[in-house]
Order: structure tokens, then C-alpha cells, then sequence
């Protein structure tokens, strides 16, 4: 694990010690939007286009999860590929598969090498893009092939840029973000994201014991209050699934496999709140979506790549998580 200071790659974990042993992320530094050409703008930068684009993401990431799972929700299989990388994340940060690969990371099935590339490590790409780039070297990177460089590591923007601007190129209508429910949305991903998405990492990652307590309490408030929700509804947003369910989805399927035990979020199991568990299941059974979960190269990832909270990097081989069975939400109704 490490980053880069102006180009150079430097092994270091994430320092505490400025917020009182708190984890704060970073916010992604390649902010740019593909865009479907308008009438009002013709030629954008970043034009929508059929195999100009490559994701880099590894699947055990719950920000990576989210724009595979739009890639497979928006028919963008074709038009934009995909490179793995590897579960284990070391002194040289996400890396591919390959004979460069670091001491102590194994090979894990379905990570891949660079064949787009030719590189072996993720800070490489960082720095084709930009050489004296300063930063952490983050998963999901959407690259574009024809310049050379990252279009974006925010994977908020990239989802909202699958939803809309292949829509001509794909002919998949289906919008996860539609302007009636914009702001409802926005709202609620706020929170969820404070609360559960980075909340999980709060707790994992805090190096004291009030910073991790506060982030426990808010993440177990906000999963009662999300139990309550979903027992009256079926989808987080009115009654169509929206961008929200799908940006909680990556937090749940990773809780009972990952967070309970290696971050210590462990008052109980989402299996243990029947509403969640039911909605957790039915978006798991979501066409394309299972697919997209891979719990080996989670537990791998989590369980071997946090040394200082894991030092043995054994993983564990449970827990079994029941997700195929009948979910039951029918009832609640569908638009
Ligand atoms: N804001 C980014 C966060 C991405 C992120 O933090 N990814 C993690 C993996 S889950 C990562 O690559 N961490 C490496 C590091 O921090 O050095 C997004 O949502 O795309």
C-alpha cells in the first residue's frame, strides 16, 4: 500500500495521525466527463464512443463493484473493457497479474495482466496520466485509449456517466438517476455514503478507540433506520430501483463476508435484519449482477492486504451467506 509523491511511487499506509486517529479519504483527483456529443456541443472532449474507453477495477473494491455493475445494468459489456486486477494489495499498490508481481501476492483467479498497457503495477497508469501526479493510486480508473490518459477515479461520476451518455451507442434507455428523483437521491447518498459506505472504512481503519465507536454507532444507527425503510419499501427511493440501491448493494454483499469480522462493524450480521438481508438479496438476483460479485478476491483482498489489522493474512473460509434463496419482495409492489 502506498502512493505517489510527484511521479514516484512511495510505500506508505494511510496516516492517522493528523485526525486523531480517524481515517479520512481522499477525494479522487481525475474529475473529467465522457459526453455524449449535443447540438450544443458537437465535439466534447471525451466523446461517448464505442471501445475508446477501458475500466481498471479490482473486484473486491465496493467503489469498483458499482461501475461494473452499471457497465453490466447498461449494456456497455461491448463498448468499454475491463482489466482485473489482483485481490492483494501491497508495498506496490494494485498490481496486475504477472511475473513482476510482489513478494508474498499470489496469483488469484480472474485478476488479469495489463494487456492494454503493458504495465505491471496501477501507479503506472496514474503515471502515463500524469507523471508528477501526487495522490493514492485508486481503483476504479476509466482510461481513454485514443489520449492516453484518465478520464476519471471518482466512481460516483463514472456511474452517472454509464447511465446517460452511451444511451444512442447501447440503445439501453433504462435511467438510475432520473431527473424527477435527483434530489431525493443526492440526499440519500450523502448519508449512506458518510455513514455506511465510508462508514465501514471509519471503523476498519480507525486507529483509536473513540474514532472507531463513533464510526460503530453511526453505521449501526444508520443500518436501524434503513431496517425500518425497507420494511415499507422496496427500493431506497420511490419504487423503482435507483443509483442509491445500487451504491448501498457494494456496501451489503461485502458486510457478513468482510466488514463484521475484519472491521470489527460486528453488533450483528446484515442476515440478522430481515428487511435488509431481503433487499440485499433480491438486488444480488438482479440480472447481470451476481456476476459481478466475486467473494474470493474480497476475502482475499480485505483479509490478506491489511497487514496491520490482519497480521497473519489468513483468510477465513466462511462465512456460507444465503443469497439465491426466494427474497420475498414482491408484495411490496414494483412500478
Ligand atoms: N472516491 C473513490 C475511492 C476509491 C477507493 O478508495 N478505492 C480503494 C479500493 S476499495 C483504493 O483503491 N485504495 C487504494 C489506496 O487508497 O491506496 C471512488 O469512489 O472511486
Amino acid at each position: 500500500m502506498g502512493l505517489l509523491q510527484a511521479g514516484q511511487w512511495v510505500d506508505k499506509w494511510y496516516d492517522t495521525n493528523k485526525s486523531k486517529g480517524a481515517f479520512v479519504r481522499e477525494d479522487a483527483a481525475f474529475r473529467r466527463w465522457i459526453k455524449a456529443p449535443t447540438a450544443d456541443e458537437p465535439a466534447p472532449e471525451f466523446k461517448a464512443e464505442s471501445g475508446r474507453y477501458h475500466l481498471y477495477v479490482s473486484l473486491a473494491c465496493p467503489w469498483a463493484h458499482r461501475t461494473l455493475i452499471f457497465r453490466e445494468l447498461k449494456s456497455l459489456q461491448a463498448h468499454i473493457g475491463v482489466t482485473v486486477v489482483e485481490p492483494h494489495m501491497l508495498g506496490n499498490g494494485w498490481e496486475f497479474s504477472g511475473p513482476k508481481q510482489s513478494e508474498l501476492a499470489q496469483h488469484i483467479e480472474g485478476s488479469e495482466i495489463d494487456r492494454l498497457n503493458g504495465k505491471d503495477y496501477l501507479y503506472q497508469i496514474y503515471q502515463l496520466a500524469k507523471p508528477d501526479y501526487s495522490g493514492r493510486v485508486t481503483v476504479p480508473v476509466l482510461w481513454d485509449k485514443q489520449t492516453h490518459t484518465i478520464v476519471s477515479n471518482e466512481s460516483a461520476e463514472i456511474i452517472r456517466m454509464f447511465n446517460s451518455a452511451f444511451n444512442e451507442i447501447t440503445d439501453n434507455g433504462l435511467d438510475f438517476y432520473p431527473t424527477s428523483l435527483r434530489e431525493e437521491i443526492d440526499e440519500i447518498n450523502h448519508w449512506i455514503y458518510h455513514k455506511i459506505n465510508n462508514g465501514v472504512y471509519r471503523a476498519g481503519f480507525a486507529t483509536s478507540q473513540t474514532a472507531y465507536e463513533h464510526a460503530y454507532d453511526e453505521l449501526f444507527e444508520a443500518l436501524d433506520t434503513l431496517e425500518t425503510r425497507l420494511s415499507r419499501q422496496r427500493y431506497l427511493v420511490g419504487n423503482q430501483i435507483t443509483e442509491a440501491d445500487w451504491r448501498l448493494f457494494t456496501t451489503l454483499i461485502r458486510f457478513d463476508a468482510v466488514y463484521v469480522g475484519h472491521f470489527k462493524t460486528n453488533r450483528n450480521r446484515i442476515g440478522d435484519m430481515p428487511s435488509i438481508q431481503a433487499y440485499l438479496k433480491e438486488l444480488y438476483q438482479h440480472p447481470g449482477v451476481a456476476k459481478t460479485v466475486n467473494f474470493e478476491h474480497i476475502k482475499q483482498h480485505y483479509y490478506f492486504s491489511h497487514g496491520q489489522i490482519n497480521p497473519t493474512r489468513v483468510v477465513p473460509k466462511g462465512p456460507r451467506l444465503d443469497l439465491d434463496s426466494p427474497h420475498g419482495r414482491d408484495e411490496l409492489g414494483h412500478n
